[in-house]
C-alpha cells in the first residue's frame, strides 16, 4: 500500500487528530466496563448511593468526550479520504496527459477511465473504514486483552484461544478474495469499453443490424461480473456469520466457566460483566481487523491498476537541456524510419527530404502507406525508430516539447470536437482570441457560412464529439482553430476529405496567403488538392517512391500518374499544367 502511504503523508496533521480522537473513543469504550463492574461490586452490593452517583458523573464525563471522539474522527477520514482520492485522480488525469500515442494505446481509454473513477473510488472507501478502524482496533484489542487477563487469566484462555483460529479465516478469505477483485475490475474496463464503442458506434452498429450481437456482448460481459461480485459477496457474506459463530461459542464458554468461578468466589459478578463487555471489544476488534483485511485485497488491485499508470514514464518528454524553438524556418528527414511500439515491422522506411518556409508539400499514397504516420512525427506524438528529424537543423527532439507543439498547427484526419460552443472550439488554440480574429479565421476555413445559419451563430452549442454537425463542418471548423492558432508549420493530415470540390477549391485558394510564410504540409487523397504543391511525396509501402512537382511525377512516378488519370481527365491535367 506505498500508494496510500505516500498520499497519506500529505495530510499528516489530519492523520494525527484522527489518531487522537481514536484515544477519545477509546476511552469511553474501554473505561465504561470497569466502572460499571465497580458500580456493581463496590456501588449496588453495599448500597452506596454517593459512590454510584460520583460514578455516574464520571461515566457522563467520559461519554461526552467519547462522543467528541467519534464526531473528530468521522470528520477526519472523510477529510483525509476525500482528498487523497482528489488528489490521486488529478495526479492520473495530469501524468496521462503527457503520455504519448504509445503509453495510451497500452492502456486503452476505456481502462483508463475505470482507473480515475473507480479504483479512486475504492481506495476512498477502503481508506475511510482504515483511518477508522486501523488505528482504533489494535489499541482496544490490545488494552483490552490486558484489561481481560487482569480480570481473570483462566477466562482469557478461552479469548486467546479463538484470536489464532480468526486470523487463519481471514488470511484464507483473503487469498481467495484476491483473484475474484482483480477480475471484478478488469470486467469493469470491459462495460465501459463495450459501453464506449457502443455509444460511439451506434449508427454503424444500427446500419449493420448488430444491435442483438452487441447486446450479448455486453451481456455477456456483464454475467461475468456479476458472477465474480456473487462470489466475492457469497464469500463475505459467510465469513460475517462464522465469525459471530465463533465469538457465541467463546461467551458461552466464558460464562460457563464463570458460573463455577463465581460459586467458587474467585471471581466477583463485576468482573463477569466487565470480562464480557471486554471479551465482546476483543472479538470486535479482531471482526473490524478482519473487514479491514478482506477489503485490502480488492484496495490493493486498484492501488496495484493506479501504481501502473503512476509508474509509467511517458516516452517523449523534454531534453534536459531542451530549447526554445520561436519559428520554423526548415523542416527535414533525414534517413528516418519508424516502428509502432506495438508492431514489428517498419512502417517509415528511409525517409528523406527537406523543405522550407513558405513551400506547400504534399504527401500522396495508398491507404496504409504510412502518411498519417509521417506527420505524427513531426508533432512528436511518436519518436523516430532511426534517423533524424530537424526543424532549423537541430533534432526536434532537443526542442521544448511545448514550444514544438506551439508553432505546429494539426488538424487530424478525424476532427475533434469538444462540447462547448462553436466559438470555444474555433477558439481553443487561443482563447484570448478577437472577435474579428475568430470570424476571419472561419472565413478563411470556409465555415462562416454554415455558422451563420445555426441558430446561435458562433455561441450555438456543439454536442459532444461534434455529433450535431456534419463531417465537412467539423473539418471546417479544426482548420479555422488551427488558422487562428498562426503557427509556422501546418500540417492538414487528409482534412479537406469531406469538403466538396467547389468548397476544398476556395478553402485553398483563401489559405493561400494565411500559410505564405510558413511551411504548409498536406496529406491529401485528391490529386486537385495537392497539384499546385511546390514538392509531392509519393508514398508506398512506407517508403518515398516518386518526389517532385506535379509535372516531373507526372513524367517520372508511374504510381502518381495511375492516381492522376484515375482521378482527372487529359484535359484536366493539361490545363492545370498551361495555368
Ligand atoms: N497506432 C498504431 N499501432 C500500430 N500500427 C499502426 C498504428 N497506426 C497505424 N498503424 C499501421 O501503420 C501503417 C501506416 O498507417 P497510416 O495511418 O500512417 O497510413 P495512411 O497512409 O495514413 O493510411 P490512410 O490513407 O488510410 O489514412 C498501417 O499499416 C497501419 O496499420
Amino acid at each position: 500500500m506505498k500508494l496510500i502511504w505516500k498520499y497519506l503523508m500529505k495530510y499528516k496533521k489530519w492523520f494525527l487528530l484522527d489518531f487522537i480522537s481514536v484515544f477519545g473513543f477509546a476511552l469511553v469504550e474501554l473505561g465504561i466496563p470497569t466502572i460499571i463492574s465497580d458500580m456493581i461490586d463496590h456501588g449496588i452490593e453495599t448500597q452506596d448511593t454517593t459512590y454510584l452517583y460520583s460514578r455516574f458523573g464520571l461515566m457522563a464525563f467520559i461519554s461526552v468526550i467519547g462522543v467528541s471522539g467519534v464526531v473528530l474522527l468521522g470528520y477526519c477520514c472523510s477529510k483525509i479520504s476525500t482528498n487523497i482520492t482528489r488528489d490521486i485522480r488529478n495526479d492520473v488525469f495530469e501524468h496521462a496527459q503527457a503520455f504519448s500515442a504509445a503509453e495510451m494505446e497500452k492502456f486503452g481509454v476505456s481502462s483508463m477511465i475505470t482507473r480515475t473513477n473507480n479504483d479512486a473510488y475504492q481506495i476512498m472507501l477502503f481508506l475511510n473504514v482504515i483511518l477508522k478502524s486501523a488505528l482504533l482496533t489494535p489499541v482496544m484489542m490490545c488494552v483490552s486483552v490486558m484489561l481481560i487477563l487482569k480480570i481473570s487469566l483462566e477466562l482469557s484462555y478461552v479469548v486467546l484461544a479463538t484470536i489464532p483460529v480468526v486470523i487463519l479465516g481471514v488470511i484464507i478469505v483473503a487469498k481467495v478474495s484476491e483473484p475474484l477483485s482483480e477480475n471484478q475490475q478488469k470486467s469493469i474496463d470491459h462495460i465501459n469499453q463495450i459501453l464506449r464503442e457502443n455509444i460511439t458506434g451506434i449508427r454503424v452498429i444500427r446500419s449493420f443490424n448488430k444491435q442483438e450481437y452487441e447486446k450479448k456482448r455486453f451481456s455477456n460481459e456483464n454475467d461475468f461480473y456479476r458472477d465474480q461480485s456473487a462470489k466475492l459477496f457469497k464469500l463475505m457474506s459467510c465469513t460475517e456469520p462464522s465469525f459471530f459463530f465463533l465469538m457465541n461459542i467463546a461467551t458461552v464458554i466464558v460464562y460457563y466457566l464463570s458460573c463455577t468461578l463465581l460459586n467458587s468466589n474467585a471471581i466477583t459478578l463485576g468482573n463477569v460483566v466487565a470480562f464480557v463487555e471486554y471479551l465482546f471489544h476483543v472479538m470486535m476488534s479482531v471482526l473490524i481487523f478482519c473487514m479491514v483485511f478482506m477489503m485490502y485485497p480488492r484496495a490493493n488491485v486498484s492501488a496495484k491498476r493506479i501504481m501502473d499508470v503512476l509508474d509509467t514514464k511517458p516516452s517523449i518528454i523534454n531534453d534536459e537541456n531542451s530549447i526554445q524553438l520561436d519559428s520554423i524556418q526548415t523542416l527535414s528527414f533525414k534517413d528516418v524510419s519508424f516502428s509502432y511500439p506495438n508492431g514489428e515491422e517498419a512502417v517509415l522506411k528511409n525517409i528523406d527530404f527537406s523543405c522550407h518556409k513558405g513551400q506547400k508539400i504534399a504527401v500522396i499514397g495508398s491507404t496504409g502507406s504510412g502518411k498519417s504516420t509521417l506527420v505524427k512525427l513531426m508533432n512528436r506524438f511518436y519518436d523516430v525508430s532511426r534517423g533524424l528529424i530537424e526543424i532549423n537543423g537541430v533534432d526536434i527532439r532537443k526542442y521544448n516539447l511545448e514550444s514544438l507543439r506551439t508553432q505546429i498547427g494539426y488538424v487530424a484526419q478525424k476532427a475533434h470536437m469538444f462540447k462547448g460552443s462553436i466559438q470555444s472550439n474555433i477558439c481553443f488554440g487561443k482563447p484570448e482570441a478577437s472577435v474579428e480574429e475568430m470570424v476571419h479565421a472561419a472565413t478563411v476555413a470556409q465555415a462562416s457560412e454554415f455558422i451563420s445559419t445555426r441558430e446561435h451563430g458562433y455561441e450555438d452549442e456543439i454536442a459532444e464529439d461534434g455529433t450535431n454537425i456534419s463531417g465537412g463542418q467539423k473539418q471546417r471548423l479544426s482548420i479555422a482553430r488551427v488558422i487562428l492558432k498562426k503557427p509556422s508549420l501546418y500540417i492538414y493530415d487528409d482534412s479537406f476529405s469531406a469538403l466538396d470540390f467547389k468548397t476544398d477549391a476556395t478553402l485553398r485558394k483563401a489559405l493561400k496567403p494565411e500559410v505564405k510564410n510558413a511551411i504548409f504540409f498536406v496529406v491529401a487523397q485528391r490529386i486537385s488538392t495537392i497539384m499546385d504543391s511546390d514538392m509531392i511525396i509519393v508514398l508506398d509501402e512506407g517508403q518515398i517512391i516518386g518526389m517532385g512537382t506535379h509535372a516531373q511525377l507526372l513524367k517520372d512516378c508511374s504510381v502518381y500518374q495511375e492516381i492522376a488519370h484515375s482521378q482527372l481527365t487529359q484535359k484536366e491535367l493539361d490545363d492545370f499544367e498551361r495555368n
